[in-house]
Formats: C-alpha cells, structure tokens, sequence
C-alpha cells in the first residue's frame, strides 16, 4: 500500500542521514571508552604489558575509524540541508592519526608512548651528592627548582634534567613528525600544523594570535625588566646582566613558563602580605582531597554540576608510591556519560590547588556535555576547554576569597596590597604568553618543514630568545634537545590553547563578573576586575553553563558571543586586570631607567659539544 506519511525525498535523505549518525555516534562511543580505558592503565601504571594493551586496544579502534571514514567519505552529506548534520558529518571526515596505515600507526603510538616514558620516569642525581640519584620531576626537582636560591644548584638541575628527558628522545622526534605530517595528509591538510589549527575555524588564526600578541608585547616587557633587575639585586650583574635575556634556569620553573616562585625575592611591596597560601594550607592540614572538594565546592556554589561519586573512586589523586605512573596532572572523559576522572600526582601547595582547579575545569565541562554526540565532546575549540578551570580559580585566588575560606588574614585593598597581588598574579599569567606562543612557532615551523631535524635545538633557543628574552644558563649545542624536556612536545598535545586561554580566561571572567553583578562595566573602579569574585552566583553558573552545554556543536565564535557579546578574542579584560600593574611597573622601570627588552644572548648554541669544549679550551689558553 502507499507509504501513509507523504515524505520528501529530502525528509528521507534527513532522516537516513540521522540513522547514519547514530549509528557511527553509539560505536565511536564505544571505542572511544576502550582506548581511553586502555590509556589510563599504562599512564596510571607505565608497564611494558599496559603499554601493549593500549597500543593494541588503539589499532582495533583505529580499524573502526578506517572503516567508519570510508563510509562517511561515501556518503553524499555535503549537501544535506541540515547544517548541524553537516557539521557533524565534516567533523567524522577528519578522523586524525588513526588513518595512518596500521604499521605507521602503530609505529606513532610506539614513538610518542616511548617519549612520554621516559619523560614520567626520567630521574637525577641530588646536587653534590651522587650517592642519590632517585629525583624525579615530580615532586622532587620541580620543588627544588621553586625554594633553591642557590645559582649553581639551579644550573645543576636545569642542565641534568635536559639531559635526563630531551637528550633521551632526540633521535625519535623526527621519524614522529614525520610520521604526523603523513597522518595530517591523509586527512586532507598540508601538515601536522594545520591539522591542529584546523579546531580554530579561522584562516587568520595564526595572525589572530599574533595581533594579540602585539598588544600584550608591552606588559610582558614591563614585567621581564622589572624582574631582570630584581634577580640582578639577588644574583649580581656577572649572572644577570643589564640588558640581556634572563638566564632562564634562575626564573623558578623548570620551562620559565610561569615566574611565580620569584615573587618572595621580588614582591614589589615586601613589608605586605604576598598571597601565598602554601603555608596556611600546610598549618591547616590541607591534603589532596580537600583540596579537591574546595575546588568541587567553587562549581557547586554557582549551580554547576558536583563531581560524581566515580570520580571520587576512580581518580588518582596522589603520587602512588608502589609503581611509575604519568605524573604530569590531567582530566579524562571516558564517553560513557558516567566515568570522569583526574590524575594528578598533588602536593600541598598553592600551585598544586590553582592546578586542581584546572582540571576540574575540564571534568564540568566533559559534565556539561556529556549528552552531545561523541563529534561535539570537545571545547568549542582547545583554548575553551583550557579556561574553564582557570576562571574558576580567578575568583577563588583573590584575597577576599582566600580570607572567606580562612587561607589569608589580611585582605587589604590598598594600592600596595593591590600591587603586590597583582604582581604574584602577573608572574603566573603574563610571564606565560610568550612561552605558549613559542611552543607551538616552533612546533608549527617543524610540522611545515621551515625548521630542519639537524638545527632543532638552535632554532628553539632563537625563538625563546626573541619571545620570552630568555637564555640558557649555559651553552648548547644540537646534541642536546631542549623542547623534549617540556611534557607537551614529547606527549603530542597542542599548546596555542593554553596561549589563548589566557587570553579569553579574561574576556570570560569579565562577562561573568558583570553577570553575577560584582563588576559595572559603566563604572569599574566601583569593584575592580581583579577583586572579583563570582563564588555562589547562579546567574554567572547558568551563562557560563549555557556556553559549557554546546561543546563544539556550534563554531567558536558562536560560544563566545553567548557568554561575552563578542565573535572575537579580546585582550582588553587581561589589559583592564592587570592595569594597575603594568601602571606601577612601567613608572618603576622609568626611576631605575631600566632597559626595555633585551640585547642578544652571548650563550652559544651550535652543532656539537666538541666544537664548545674546543673553544672554551681555546678561550681559557687566551686569557
Ligand atoms: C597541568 C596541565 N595538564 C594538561 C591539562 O590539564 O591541560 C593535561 C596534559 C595535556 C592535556 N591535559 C589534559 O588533562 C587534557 N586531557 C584536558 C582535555 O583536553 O580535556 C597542563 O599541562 N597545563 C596547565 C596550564 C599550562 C599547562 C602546563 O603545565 O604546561
Ligand atoms: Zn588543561
């Protein structure tokens, strides 16, 4: 008999499409499980027997993608009606690496599980003493790094570490980017790099980043000369010169990506109060759990969603003392809607309770989302995904906060105290942005073959050098491989997220600010953008829920009009935050008569060691 219903033949080609989707939707959910099962065991447990698992578990999921992306590729959808089934079908198009013929495939996972080994179980010996050679990364130098005041120990373990993790993967790197470069080609984009930027959804997004970084040029060169002069006063001009880059090894943290450690010997206004509350947590008996549920606590007071009761069982929290795991912190969904977990090796520290809330930022995000296709379990792009936690902790570092939850006494606003919080805060984020940036020009430049395998550690230091005005303590040489000694260039993630984030962190708090009514943008000394505080307001949760909600089902731009009123990133929140700073900083530089900037490094780097010891042997005869 004739169909009841007269459909159209587009209604049918809908309404095929959609079955399509669901279809590819419930197994890719799935596989995705499985391999993200698989991974958690060998980076919570680096044995030889979870390393097979996971690499066999992620050829079988790779022979599902193969064979979803032949029928995706098949399948007349670019001219499908519906846009949001387009989007998805575009974003199915372009599965990444697991289109790599099995061998090749196999062979990227052996490469990059291999570098990110022997990054989490790189070990050194202790400063003068090589009876103990059992320091690792975590927490052990990273903290010796942060406290030490001492320039030869800082050399000491600068220099050890490099030779520990970079030195160690050197001859992988290039069969990798090789191999990701093929990867990137079969999946319809020129290189590695474009794959990666593709998540951006702009052409111009390289010279986006650059616009930004043009404007934010300014207060990074206020805050290096500043803080060159501070370790001047503290180490001598033999050390640190007038005018140079900054000996990065003297900086506080192993990459020189954040500076914070040095606020103790530099804090602009010593006599007040720095709002480091390491030893309050310490006094107060703070562990790793309550320093988890004070992070819980913040999403919870604006209405977002607690952690679920598997989280609490499933997560590693703390170093385990019994076996080698992937110390570096991180947040997995497990696309089942129900498994959300955290693995962070936490130490009782500021910086550990700012890191909590980073990847809890991820974990309500991977909540606010879970019922999106599996295409859309994503930040509306990288950067997004990045900021959420970093928001969060915005209002809960601020002094007044701090003093709320009995972390701080004294929450004066004064111009000092303001000056001093403003500082500790800009040592944190302003120091940053040139490292984020440089990370991925370098990576970008390797992926599109403008950077050779034979000059990769050269290359890396002219580009430290000309964005954040760093050198290294001692001379290098393309023997040695310094971007391997960064978690992120051996594990294959992007960083411009992090770059980008820090920059909209700003724009979303900002519009947060103004929603939970704790910032008047007609009126903004009544509560200045650095003394907000958004804790317990649900307007601000269910704006900042509503964007969470969308995942990458809608492009950017459309997310961040939802929680912003703007279609573009804005440095104009960072700029309005750290004003009163770079005010201070940049009248403080004029009475020193700093020099802005800095002059060329006189460290060398060049092809051999042989060729440094020759011509230091050379120099020493001639003096
Ligand atoms: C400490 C933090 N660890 C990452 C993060 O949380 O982003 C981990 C490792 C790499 C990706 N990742 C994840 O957890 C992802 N699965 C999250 C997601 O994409 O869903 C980190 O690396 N950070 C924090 C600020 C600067 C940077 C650094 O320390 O250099
Ligand atoms: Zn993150």
């Amino acid at each position: 008999e004739s169909s009841s219903t007269t459909e159209s033949p587009e209604q049918t080609r809908l309404k095929d499409a959609k079955k399509l989707l669901n279809k590819i939707n419930k197994e890719s959910g799935l596989w995705n499980n499985k391999v993200t099962i698989a991974s958690w065991n060998y980076a919570s447990n680096l044995t030889k027997e979870n390393l097979a698992t996971k690499v066999n578990v992620s050829l079988q999921s790779a022979d599902y993608v193969k064979k979803m992306w032949r029928q995706v590729a098949e399948y007349p959808w670019q001219n499908l009606s519906d846009p949001d089934l387009r989007r998805q079908f575009q974003k199915l198009s372009v599965p990444g690496l697991a289109v790599l013929p099995d061998a090749a495939y196999e062979e990227h996972q052996n490469i990059v599980s291999s570098m990110e080994n022997t990054y989490s179980t790189a070990k050194i010996c202790e400063y003068k003493n090589p009876n103990n050679c059992d320091l690792a990364l975590e927490p052990e130098i990273t903290e010796l790094l942060a406290n030490s005041q001492d320039p030869e120990q800082l050399k000491y373990l600068w220099v050890e570490w490099r030779k520990a993790s970079g030195e160690k993967v050197k001859s992988l790197y290039p069969r990798y980017v090789e191999l990701s470069n093929t990867a990137a080609q079969l999946n319809n984009l020129s290189n590695y790099a474009q794959y990666w930027l593709k998540d951006y959804e702009a052409d111009d997004f390289p010279e986006q980043v650059d616009a930004l970084w043009q404007q934010l040029k300014p207060l990074y060169l206020q805050l290096h000369a500043y803080v060159r002069r501070q370790l001047r006063e503290k180490y001598g001009p033999e050390i640190v010169s007038e005018d140079g880059p900054i000996p990065a090894h003297l900086l506080g943290n192993m990459w020189a990506q954040e500076w914070g450690s040095v606020s103790k010997i530099s804090v602009p206004f010593p006599g007040k109060q720095i709002p480091d509350v390491t030893a309050r947590m310490v006094e107060q008996g703070y562990n790793a759990t309550r320093i988890f549920r004070l992070a819980e606590e913040f999403f919870v007071s604006l209405n977002l969603t607690r952690m679920p009761d598997l989280f609490w069982k499933n997560s590693i929290l703390e170093k385990p003392n019994d076996r080698e795991i992937v110390c570096h912190a991180s947040a997995w969904d497990f696309y089942d809607g129900k498994d959300f977990r955290i693995k962070q090796c936490t130490r009782v520290t500021m910086d550990h309770l700012l890191t909590a809330h980073h990847e809890m930022g991820h974990i309500e995000y991977y909540l606010q989302y879970k019922d999106q296709p599996i295409v859309y379990r994503e930040g509306a792009n990288p950067g997004f995904h990045e900021a959420i936690g970093d928001v969060m902790a915005l209002s809960a570092s601020t002094p007044g906060h701090f003093k709320k939850i009995g972390l701080l006494d004294d929450d004066s606003v004064d111009t000092e105290a303001i000056i001093n919080n403003l500082y500790v805060k800009g040592l944190e984020k302003i120091a940053f942005l040139p490292f984020a940036y440089a990370m991925d020009r370098w990576r970008w430049s390797v992926f599109q073959g403008k950077i050779k395998s034979d000059e990769y550690n050269c290359r890396w230091w002219d580009i430290a050098e000309e964005y954040q005005g760093i050198e290294p303590p001692v001379d290098r040489s393309e023997e040695d491989f310094d971007p391997g000694a960064k978690y992120h260039i051996v594990a294959d993630v992007e960083y411009i997220r992090y770059y980008v984030s820090f920059v909209i962190q700003f724009q979303f708090h900002k519009a947060l600010c103004e929603r939970a009514g704790q910032y008047d943008p007609q009126n903004p000394k009544l509560k200045p953008l650095h003394q907000c505080d958004i804790y317990q307001s649900k307007d601000a949760g269910a704006l900042l829920g509503s964007m969470l909600q969308l995942g990458s089902s809608k492009p950017w731009q459309d997310a961040m009009e939802l929680i912003s009123g703007q279609r573009v990133m804005d440095a104009s929140g960072l700029l309005e935050y750290f004003n009163p700073l770079i005010e201070w900083l940049t009248a403080e530089n004029q009475k020193t008569n700093e020099y802005i900037g800095w002059k060329p490094t006189t460290k060398r780097c060049v092809k051999t060691r042989a060729e440094l010891i020759k011509s230091n042997k050379t120099n020493s005869d001639c003096k």
